[in-house]
């Protein structure tokens, strides 16, 4: 396949030279170009190999670094520090720098600090001291103990701290400070730090969270960032933006890690797992037929092709968001902020969705691998380990969801004011569809009717109506009840993040569906695509077929030639499925997986991992303890 890096498998094995036939086999014939999928995937040819430059880079760097792994972890140190750079520089891009310095230059990495979910609730302090011209930062309570900060356990010598301002005698709400935490001469914690990692973890045993309590510490006026408020000298505050722009570094956090963490987490699990289930033979189809590729059973497909189809629907819906991003920026820089809170409610809606599905499906991966993928060997573990955070990280989903809900009912609300102004221009983009026409009934006849990106992305917006409809009758008749705000919103949040839910998966249909429009022109992408897109619309209408029969909207034999036009897309989609996974374009050393290479030897690989295993390379301690005490004590008695 030309333009592919050679997909390193490790030198000088004996199979390493050829293909394993049951995967060769899925190659020969190729229903389309998977360079060109490769490239749509990173956004043009030059994306690819620019990309492909930099992996090769980084796994000799790798390759080198851990070959030569007695160097102190200050390399690793350094490495995540970029990470954690990374994160810190989106969000002073979104803050604003402060005037003092560029901190790139003084700090050796900082590490963003607004762990919790309740910001507004934050304890921490930063009180301004106009006598001197600082700001007293301090955590008053236990509670108050920052906690998760990534690099904040050994290595950040400056924190961004999320606070609570305090000047001109009031709480002026959660502001960032830069707060040197560690010695710039001897790493030590400086005066009024205590500070350390928070310990044993799930996953991400290569980043030193930490803990971080804050007793009466003193920093210049300056290190406040201040792209949108100021504190003057004497104390005065002045706003530069709106109290929501602080948060806006969220919001391109939460759109990075879809694209740069979670999504190829997801791809990398379909990958191993589709690549394995054509290896991995077991039964038969029929009495007299060899034993069987695992990804000839319909089940199995059922299990890994709702997972791929959202790696590709995903793929689409993460970039429209970055898309989204920078157009709302570019008005947020010029100080019109009208585009937030859409901005807001989608990012953090589609980074709560994106990150349960992502979490799911990599699972449902590792499950289809059977006991070979409760292995680490294949790689399938740390990836699920990995990306379970990512509905915690970065703001709880559930926190999330209700997010995105309080967005949609003041949406829903503003049609129903004056229903004649709140025409489809008025609404957001991404609401317009409250006021569109709504049918009662789907007109599909047939199973191949499912099959049209109009009328499933219609049913699906149809549900979304209806449970947005329904979550705000039951708000509004709590408090027609008596029922105060607080207490109206908390009995009606399940029924909220529920029709959340709809929204979301509505827009990352019609995202997916639009995207592919795009796409008419390259034929048999196109064709393979709408071959998941479709896959993705019907299975969620299939897994959530209750919400589409509640109110006849559709009847249980629409819902039986839904499920016809599902099963019938497998065996499309099987035929391409090793090439859909290959567009992927991840090299055997980025997989790190005995079973996902790709050349198909997995029971090879796995074979020579397991053998080199610390457990079966460095002696059997328990021999010399336990057994051989034991052998000697028996013979000894005979
Ligand atoms: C290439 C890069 C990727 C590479 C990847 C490398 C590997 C990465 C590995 C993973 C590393 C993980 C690192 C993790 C870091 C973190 O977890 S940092 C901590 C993250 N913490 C959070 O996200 C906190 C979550 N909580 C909140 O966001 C808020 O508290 C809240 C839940 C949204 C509630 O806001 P709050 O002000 O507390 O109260 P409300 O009344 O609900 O909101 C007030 C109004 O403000 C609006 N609003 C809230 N948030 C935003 C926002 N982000 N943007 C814009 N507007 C916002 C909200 O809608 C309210 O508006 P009104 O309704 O109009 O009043
Ligand atoms: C791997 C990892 C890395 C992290 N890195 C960082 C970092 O670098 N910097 C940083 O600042 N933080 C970091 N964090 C912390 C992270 O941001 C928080 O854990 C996250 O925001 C969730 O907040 P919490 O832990 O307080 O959860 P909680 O809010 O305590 O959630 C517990 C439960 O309470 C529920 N809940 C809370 N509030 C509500 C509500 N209003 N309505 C309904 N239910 C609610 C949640 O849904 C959840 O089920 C990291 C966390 C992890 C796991």
């Amino acid at each position: 396949m030309e333009g592919n890096p050679v997909h390193r498998v490790s030198a000088g094995d004996a199979w390493s030279s050829s293909m394993h036939p049951d995967i060769e086999s899925e190659r020969h014939s190729q229903s389309f170009n998977v360079e060109e999928l490769t490239n749509i995937l990173d956004g043009g040819a030059q994306n690819t190999a620019l990309r492909r430059k930099v992996e090769v880079f980084l796994e000799i760097w790798a390759s080198r670094y851990i070959t030569s792994s007695r160097k102190p972890s200050g390399a690793w140190a350094q490495r995540s520090r970029l990470q954690s750079g990374t994160h810190s520089a989106a969000s002073s891009r979104s803050w604003g720098h402060t005037p003092r310095q560029n901190w790139g230059t003084v700090s050796r990495g900082c590490c963003m600090q607004r762990t919790g979910t309740y910001l507004q609730g934050l304890e921490t302090e930063a009180t301004y001291d106009a006598a001197t011209q600082e700001f007293v930062v301090h955590s008053p309570t236990m509670t108050a103990i920052k906690w998760w900060p990534g690099d904040l356990g050994r290595s950040a010598t400056h924190a961004l701290v999320q606070a609570q301002l305090i000047c001109s005698g009031a709480r002026q709400g959660m502001h960032a400070f830069i707060v040197p935490i560690r010695s710039l001469d001897d790493h030590s914690p400086l005066p009024g730090i205590t500070i350390g990692d928070i310990g044993p973890k799930m996953d991400f045993e290569h980043t030193d969270n930490g803990f971080l309590k804050l007793d009466h510490v003193r920093i210049p006026r300056e290190n406040m960032l201040n792209r949108f408020a100021q504190v003057l000298p004497d104390g005065t505050y002045v706003k530069l933006g709106v109290p929501k722009s602080n948060y806006l570094s969220m919001v391109v956090v939460r759109v990075d890690i879809l694209l740069g963490e979670v999504l190829p987490l997801l791809q990398k699990a379909c990958t191993i797992a589709v690549r394995y289930a054509v290896i991995r033979r077991q039964s038969r189809l029929r009495p007299s037929d060899p034993e069987a590729k695992v990804l000839d059973y319909q089940t199995q497909q059922q299990k890994l092709f709702p997972p791929l189809a959202m790696a590709y629907a995903f793929h689409f819906v993460a970039n429209n968001l970055l898309e989204f991003f920078h157009h709302s920026y570019s008005f947020i820089l010029d100080g019109d902020f009208a585009l937030l809170p859409e901005l807001h409610a989608l990012s953090a809606g589609l980074k709560a969705m994106l990150s349960d599905f992502c979490t799911q499906g990599v699972e449902q991966c590792r499950r289809a691998c059977g006991g070979h993928g409760y292995s680490k060997l294949s790689g399938l573990p740390s990836l699920l380990t990995r990306v379970t955070a990512s509905c915690t990280y970065e703001g709880e989903n559930t926190v999330l969801y209700l997010q995105t809900a309080r967005f949609l009912i003041k949406s829903y609300l503003n049609t129903q004011k004056s229903p004649g102004s709140a025409s489809k221009g008025s609404l957001p983009q991404s609401v317009a569809y409250l006021t569109a026409p709504d049918l009662a009934r789907c007109p599909a006849q047939t199973a191949a009717d499912f099959l049209q990106p109009e009328l499933y992305t219609t049913a699906w917006a149809h549900v979304a109506v209806r449970l947005i409809k329904d979550s705000v009758h039951h708000l509004q008749t709590l408090r027609q009840a008596g029922a105060d705000e607080h207490d109206a919103w908390n009995q009606t949040t399940v029924i909220h993040v529920q029709a959340t839910k709809a929204h979301l998966y509505y827009v990352t249909v019609k995202i997916f569906t639009e995207a592919l429009e795009k796409l008419e022109s390259q034929p048999a992408i196109h064709q393979v695509l709408k071959r998941l897109s479709d896959l993705y619309a019907l299975h969620g209408i299939l897994t959530n077929a209750g919400d589409f029969l509640h109110d006849g909207f559709l009847s249980g034999a629409q819902i039986d030639m839904a499920r016809k036009a599902y099963l019938d897309l497998l065996p499309f989609i099987r035929k391409d499925a090793i090439l859909l996974t290959d567009a992927f374009d991840f090299t055997d050393q980025c997989l790190n997986s005995a079973l996902g290479c790709y050349d198909g030897h997995a029971y090879e690989r796995l074979f020579q991992w397991a053998q080199k295993s610390p457990t079966n390379t460095e002696g059997n301690p328990a021999y010399e303890k336990y057994i051989r005490p034991l052998l000697q004590g028996r013979r000894a008695r005979l």
